[in-house]
């Protein structure tokens, strides 16, 4: 619970500009409107490529050209249930606004109020900002209609919704916020399942947990919203791995980066490397050996870590290489699973080093485990050395 008097308001009564939702969900209409002659000549419109080129199906492409994300998700794009395409605009609409919070003038005002009654560690309590994105995705998901739980990494246990909701919807809702206050990109994350009517009799609480707990290979859908210099959001429904940029302009979320493909081999490892000392032996020798350029790839690799997962894996799916965290710490449900969906879907890998990431069946919602991800050839020349999983110093201050 968050102590009194916070301006929690100012942002959970946030309501989206009329014309952008939900009419535009339901009816694709001409998008000609959005640009003047001048920005239809505009070089920079130009350098996007056409939606057909890009691979969007020509009847979800818009008169413009473009292809928004509800219209790749609803016509024929990835030619989705209604009731997903309705469940994505809720979430479209829930990550703008959490891009305005993080944006915000007033967020660190409101990184200053303490939560109470929290019972972990001083590194691992909640930010406020991390429960004010919960409060958003919530309540967009309630509002949806068609979600039964949501398990959250800002929960104990998942919330039952609504008992005929056809899906189940596990999220990390503002990763990396304690980085907030220099202004370092955040992320959502989220994953999305069929309800398991088979449960549908046992007790709301069982219920909630066996279909939170549903393994990686179950997932219909995953994604990130990056919050960074652009908001980008990155989905899969099982066939591709597509992101699609947020024109602040329209309040579109315009196909971008259609099917991407991670290199099968980058020139970069991602870690945070002051643990080196904590390391097993063979995971300090793949580092020391990559970054020599003596590895399987004859280049000396370099090094980024933004201590942000989904920066740090957004930039991973794009220029290809390995982000790691390789001791206990990430989470498997809401985190690991979702990206090791995304990156398999654009031909990489994830791993704890030793197991695929969605052949682990979870255990507990908040299970924590090493996780990496990345090319493939990078990840097998990483899994070759075996020994890869931090055992020792779980925990840091910093
Ligand atoms: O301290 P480490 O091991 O570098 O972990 C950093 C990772 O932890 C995270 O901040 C998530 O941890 P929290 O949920 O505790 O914030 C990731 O965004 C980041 O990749």
């Amino acid at each position: 619970m968050q102590s009194s008097s916070i301006p929690l308001n100012h942002f959970l009564n946030f309501h989206p500009k009329p014309q952008l939702f939900p009419p535009k969900l339901y009816k694709i209409q001409p998008r000609l409107d959005l640009f003047g002659p001048r920005m239809l000549n505009s070089p920079s419109i130009f350098t996007i490529k056409s939606s057909s080129q890009m691979g969007c199906a020509e009847s979800s492409v818009s008169d413009n050209g473009l292809c928004t994300l509800l219209e790749y998700v609803g016509h024929k794009g990835a030619n989705m249930s209604d009731d997903l395409v309705i469940l994505f605009g809720h979430l479209e609409y829930a990550s703008k606004r959490i891009a305005a919070l993080v944006a915000s003038p007033f967020n660190s005002s409101l990184a200053n109020y303490s939560v109470d009654n929290v019972q972990s560690s001083e590194r691992d309590k909640p930010k406020p900002l991390d429960i004010v994105a919960n409060e958003i995705i919530l309540s967009s998901l309630r509002k949806s209609g068609k979600v039964a739980v949501m398990a959250s990494e800002e929960d104990d246990a998942p919330v039952w919704i609504t008992d005929g909701g056809p899906f189940v919807v596990v999220t990390d809702p503002l990763d990396g916020s304690r980085n907030i206050d220099a202004s370092i990109p955040t992320g959502t994350i989220f994953g999305i399942y069929n309800r398991l009517a088979e449960v549908d009799h046992l007790p709301v609480e069982e219920k909630a947990t066996i279909n939170s707990l549903q393994s990686g290979t179950q997932l219909v859908a995953s994604g990130y919203v990056l919050y960074s210099s652009a908001t980008i959001m990155c989905i899969s429904f099982g066939s591709g791995t597509h992101a699609f940029t947020l024109d602040h302009g329209t309040g579109d979320f315009i196909l971008t980066h259609p099917s991407i493909k991670i290199p099968p081999r980058g020139q970069i490892y991602s870690v945070n490397d002051a643990r080196y000392f904590d390391w097993p032996e063979g995971l300090r020798k793949y580092i020391d050996t990559v970054r020599q350029g003596k590895g399987k790839y004859p280049k000396k690799y370099s090094a980024r870590y933004i201590c942000s997962l989904v920066a740090d894996f957004h930039r991973t799916l794009l220029y290809g290489g390995v982000a790691m965290n390789p001791r206990d710490h990430l989470r498997l449900v809401y985190e690991a699973n979702p990206l090791s969906f995304l990156v398999e879907h654009a031909g990489g890998r994830g791993s704890d080093g030793k197991q695929k990431i969605l052949s682990i069946q979870p255990v507990k919602l908040h299970q924590r485990l090493p996780l990496f991800l990345g090319s493939l050839e990078d990840m097998e020349e990483l899994e070759s050395y075996e020994d890869v999983q931090q055992k020792v110093n779980p925990g840091y201050e910093v």
